[in-house]
């Protein structure tokens, strides 16, 4: 199973969270978020990574007027393997996207708030690489804490791979996964001290976890 570990801000704390088995790592470039880290401070990270570690940046491209030339600008200069939208982009955002940073790992998060709303998938399933789903808060893109109804995704299977995030925690994501079944897992507050200060013990914890219940 894909695990990506979201809100890196720090060196040290990126190259440990490598180090335990980590596939992603996550980097927040919304400017509003108290996890937001520039493209300078993004690289300086990437730069000593691993090449088996996925590094994603986290955009969103409407709702704050982020233009694809700036996320593409951002992806380049930070060294980003992947990109996530985690806006009110369009599968046409997504798919200019894709034809200007084809190499690049393209995920789009979706705010999920009913059932019915799982429907939004099919919109982006042949333009993108993952579907991430992700709570639903009147406020908050994501970062929240929320956790999504797991039980409303016990058969969902859409047509191209896609991570569950949202308030999972090393507490809840034996319980997730015993009731969903995902590609990915995408974890961001529920193993941190303050936003975009992690806690190691508590990521090992969550990989352990994860890698325990899903190789
Ligand atoms: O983390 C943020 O501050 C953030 C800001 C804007 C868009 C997305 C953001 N984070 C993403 O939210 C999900 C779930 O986070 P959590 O585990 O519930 O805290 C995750 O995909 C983060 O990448």
């Amino acid at each position: 199973m894909y695990v990506k570990i979201c809100g890196i801000t720090q060196l040290e704390q990126g190259l440990a969270i490598a180090k335990m088995g980590a596939n992603c790592l996550g980097f927040i470039c919304v400017t509003s978020s108290p996890r937001y880290i520039d493209s300078k401070q993004i690289r300086l990270i990437t730069d000593k990574l691993p090449f088996s570690v996925d590094r994603v940046g986290v955009f969103m491209g409407v709702s704050l007027d982020t233009s694809v030339d700036e996320i593409c600008q951002v992806a380049r200069q930070s060294g980003l393997s992947g990109i996530q939208l985690h806006g009110n982009e369009s599968p046409e955002f997504c798919r200019e996207i894709k034809t200007k940073l084809p190499d690049r790992q393209l995920i789009k998060a979706l705010n999920i708030r009913s059932s019915q709303e799982l429907t939004r998938v099919d919109a982006y399933s042949d333009c993108v690489d993952a579907i991430l789903l992700d709570a639903y808060d009147p406020k908050l893109a994501g970062g929240t804490g929320k956790t999504l109804d797991w039980q409303m995704l016990t058969s969902f299977r859409p047509p191209c791979p896609w991570w569950l995030a949202g308030g999972l925690s090393p507490e809840n994501i034996t319980n997730a996964l015993s009731q969903v079944s995902p590609d990915g897992v995408d974890v961001s507050s529920g193993v941190e001290r303050s936003p975009g200060d992690k806690d190691l013990e508590l990521v090992e914890k969550f990989i352990q976890q994860v890698r325990t219940l899903k190789a």
